[in-house]
């Protein structure tokens, strides 16, 4: 990739095509460490997993454990993944990137390993909010040294584990995390959580509760309270990751920018990640969505309607409603976004980026205690490349707004290979009215 900043296509006329993408991080990353928490000596397969910088980070954290991790070539440029636990899990090293899955789901797993575990990542990484790993995990009887990125996590093979009280505001990955590895603690781990707001992106809690009952742990929960009983984890012995839906809505977002029609290929009828509420949030918009055989097809309005929503339990979406909502401002419908305070804490502040980025190509956003108001706006174009953080979903908004403004450029646009290792050419694909990976 070289280093001037990228042209984001601008569509001629609406945007028709039909987009497979690849799986999702969320459900991939959690397989993994599943399937290395195995210990009846299976190999388990993930199929279907994004060839992806957090999907690497994470099968790269679990091999410098002990697991054997093999990759091969899957359908469509997607990666297969065979992964044997080891007998137990040694001391290491871990790169977490900026990957928040590997951040906070692996060092609970480095608690069971035979001797200290050290975790770092990008600079950015080390400001990414860890509290409430730290303090469940020394609830639990784990030694930690750190409070955040770089940290040193010394368990011992058998840690206790109980019950912990942890402030999840931050982040519902504090919770995935400590619950994921719970069974293979002597007396599994209960979480409470306890703060001043709920517990975001809960149905990525959901998921993890799902997987677990998928692999054999048994997993009681009420509001604001898991327990994962102590036993054997015996994931799937294959598990086919479903399409990254979240990635998907950024194809998506192409349809309603343009009043167009985009069709995601493989869309499931029944999902882990929030799928029902991408669907509802894309028809705040006007969009029209249908489900049939060929996949999801949303096809755009003449006009963006502006939305009033609360994206707390889908706020990996705002940057992509953030460019939907500034261009619905363009014909002079306002916007809020709400519920997404924890944003701040993303791969960059998600609601400062949002404001000052779309600031640049004329939006009027201001950020608010809990998310993003946009008002009514024409939008020019910008006078400096579009900033990606060296976060996916900013370099994927701004890829948005530059369907319909003239001129944006994006300063880092491998960002977007977090999650979306083919986006820089995907993209100006859709946007020319060809198939994607289908
Ligand atoms: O567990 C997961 O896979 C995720 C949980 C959410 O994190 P937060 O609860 O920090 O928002 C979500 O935003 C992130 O993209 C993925
Ligand atoms: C917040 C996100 O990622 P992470 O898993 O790094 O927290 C995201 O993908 O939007």
């Amino acid at each position: 990739m070289s280093d001037q900043p990228w042209a984001a296509p601008t569509a001629d006329g609406p945007v028709h095509g039909t987009v497979s993408v690849p799986g999702s991080k969320s459900v991939t990353n959690r397989a993994l460490v599943l399937a290395a928490l195995g210990t009846d000596g299976v190999t388990r397969r993930v199929r279907g997993a994004a060839r992806s910088r957090d999907t690497t980070l994470m099968a790269g954290a679990l091999a410098a454990l002990g697991a054997t991790v093999t990759t091969t070539d899957g359908r469509a440029g997607t990666l297969d993944l065979a992964i044997t636990a080891p007998a137990t899990f040694h001391g290491g090293h871990v790169d977490c990137g900026l990957a928040g899955t590997v951040m906070r789901f692996v060092p609970p797993l480095a608690a069971l390993a035979d001797g200290p575990v050290v975790l770092d990542g990008d600079e950015r990484a080390r400001e990414r909010p860890m509290s409430g790993i730290v303090a469940g995990l020394r609830g639990l009887g784990v030694e930690v040294s750190g409070e955040a990125l770089p940290l040193t996590v010394t368990g011992g093979p058998h840690p206790p584990g109980g019950e912990v009280t942890v402030d999840a505001s931050a982040s519902s990955q504090f919770v995935s995390g400590l619950l994921l590895s719970g069974a293979r603690y002597a007396r599994g781990v209960t979480v409470t959580h306890a703060g001043e707001r709920g517990v975001p992106s809960l149905p990525h809690v959901a998921m993890s509760v799902a997987m677990l009952r998928d692999a054999g742990v048994v997993v009681d929960e009420s509001p604001s309270r898991w327990h994962v009983g102590p036993g054997p984890v015996t994931a799937p012995a294959v598990l086919d990751v479903e399409p990254d839906l979240s990635g998907a809505a950024v194809y998506l977002a192409a349809a309603l920018a343009t009043g167009g029609a985009v069709t995601i290929a493989g869309w499931p009828d029944t999902d882990l990640q929030p799928g029902g509420v991408v669907r509802r949030v894309l028809e705040a918009f006007g969009a029209r969505v249908s489900l049939d055989a060929d996949g999801l097809t949303v096809r755009g309005p003449d006009r963006l309607d502006g939305v009033d929503v609360d994206l707390h339990e889908v706020s990996e979406l705002t940057p992509t409603v953030a460019a939907l909502a500034a261009l619905a401002a363009r014909d002079g419908a306002p916007s809020r976004l709400r519920g997404v305070a924890h944003i701040r804490g993303h791969e960059t502040d998600r609601l400062a980026a949002l404001a000052a980025e779309l600031g640049t190509v004329g939006a009027r956003v201001t950020e608010t205690e809990d998310g993003l108001a946009i008002a009514p706006s024409p939008l020019s174009a910008p006078t400096r490349p579009w900033r990606a953080y060296a976060d996916h979903r900013m370099a994927t908004a701004g890829a948005i707004v530059g369907l319909v403004v003239p001129g944006v450029t994006i300063d880092d646009v491998a960002a977007t290979t977090k999650t979306l290792p083919d986006f820089a050419d995907d993209w100006p694909t859709l946007v020319a009215g060809a198939g994607v990976g289908v």
